[in-house]
């Protein structure tokens, strides 16, 4: 039978999601689908649930899951022939389900950062709003200073990247996430992965996914044969 990777990649704001979702996507060639990137063209495309998003995204508040699965999960659907990395979804146990009713995940990275990691991090990071490209002025500085790279446009920096609000967000994040942790450690696929850096997380997450993905690959070139 012809199986794919499929992995979900977790960790609260400024855990190095998007950072380490981009080195796997590069490094095992797997598709990296991300819900933020997914609400933003469901936004541009005016779709019915782009529309809907769109009234509590710019209230500051996350999509409810029910408006989050429509949006996703017929993405998804158009990606059965692809291996890929889900980043910024599941957020809740709800859509945890959803997403195991439509596929069979292969692993779960969870990313456990300390609290002043995250803190320090958000603290210095800047955005381009139009294309979701992150930039850290320690760890990845733009080539310009406040400049995007590709576009030559002004970075911003996100009101609840700021310290208070920050604090709120991670508290309400670990609420949110431990029953979605818990769901995947019952199915035994959480792999959970704790330091204060990215570049000592990463290698670990290398060693996993090749452990995980030569397998799988083999077993779907057996299945193309036929
Ligand atoms: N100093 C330092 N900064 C890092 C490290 N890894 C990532 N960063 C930076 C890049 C960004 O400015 C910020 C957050 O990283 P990401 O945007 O990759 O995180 P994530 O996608 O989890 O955040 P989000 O859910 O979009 O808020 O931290 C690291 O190991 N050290
Ligand atoms: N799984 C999800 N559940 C609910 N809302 C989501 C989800 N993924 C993305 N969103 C919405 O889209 C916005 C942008 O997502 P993302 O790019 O991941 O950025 P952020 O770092 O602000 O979470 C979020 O702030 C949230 O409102």
């Amino acid at each position: 039978m012809s199986k794919l990777f499929r992995a979900v990649i977790m960790g609260p704001p400024g855990s190095g999601k998007g950072t380490i979702s981009e080195r796997i996507a590069h490094s095992f060639g797997l598709k990296h689908l991300s819900s933020g990137d997914f609400v933003r063209e469901n936004i541009a495309a005016k779709t019915e649930a782009g529309v809907q998003a769109k009234t509590y995204i710019k209230k500051g508040l996350l999509v409810p899951d029910h408006v989050m699965t429509r949006l996703l999960l017929p993405r998804l659907e158009e990606m059965t022939k692809y291996s890929w990395l889900l980043d910024g979804f599941p957020r809740t146990l709800a859509q945890a389900k959803a997403l195991n009713s439509a596929c069979d995940l292969d692993v779960a990275i969870n990313l456990n950062i300390p609290l002043e990691t995250l803190k320090e991090r958000l603290r210095h990071r800047w955005i381009h709003p139009p294309s979701g490209r992150v930039y850290n002025m320690c760890f990845n500085p733009p080539r310009v200073q406040g400049i995007d790279d590709i576009t030559g446009d002004p970075l911003i920096q996100q009101e609840d990247d700021r310290p208070e609000a920050l604090v709120a967000r991670l508290r309400h994040y670990k609420d949110v996430a431990k029953p979605v942790t818990d769901f995947y450690k019952a199915k035994g696929i959480l792999y959970t992965f704790s330091d204060t850096e990215t570049d000592r997380i990463w290698p670990n997450i290398s060693t996993l996914l090749n452990t995980k993905i030569p397998t799988i690959q083999s077993d779907a070139r057996c299945a193309s044969t036929h």
